[in-house]
């Protein structure tokens, strides 16, 4: 029994690794469109943008009883990219 739950508890260690890593690098470009737009005046938060991102979701995700869960985190995500960025600027 404790073996088995210890396995499962590996396999998700390794899967948040790789999600940790993914994050990094989504926040990576984050920080550098960030930039961009600070220099060109450009808002940090785009409604319309931000559409397209939940509208592309909700598609890729069609077929996965977990859509509701992943979504949430999404909307999390992108708020605490917005977050980074309004901390991020001069
Ligand atoms: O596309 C942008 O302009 C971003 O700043 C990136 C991002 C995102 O995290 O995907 C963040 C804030 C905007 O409201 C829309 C999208």
């Amino acid at each position: 029994m404790k073996k088995e739950i210890e396995d499962f508890r590996s396999q998700i260690n390794k899967v948040d690794e790789a999600l940790f890593q993914e994050l990094i690098m989504r926040f990576d470009i984050v920080q550098e469109i960030n930039q961009y737009k600070e220099v060109r005046d450009i808002p940090v938060e785009s409604k319309m943008r931000e559409s397209i991102l939940l509208e592309r979701a909700n598609q890729l995700l069609e077929d996965t009883e977990f859509k509701e869960y992943i979504i949430n985190v999404y909307i999390e995500i992108i708020k605490q990219s917005k977050k980074y960025q309004k901390n991020n600027r001069g």
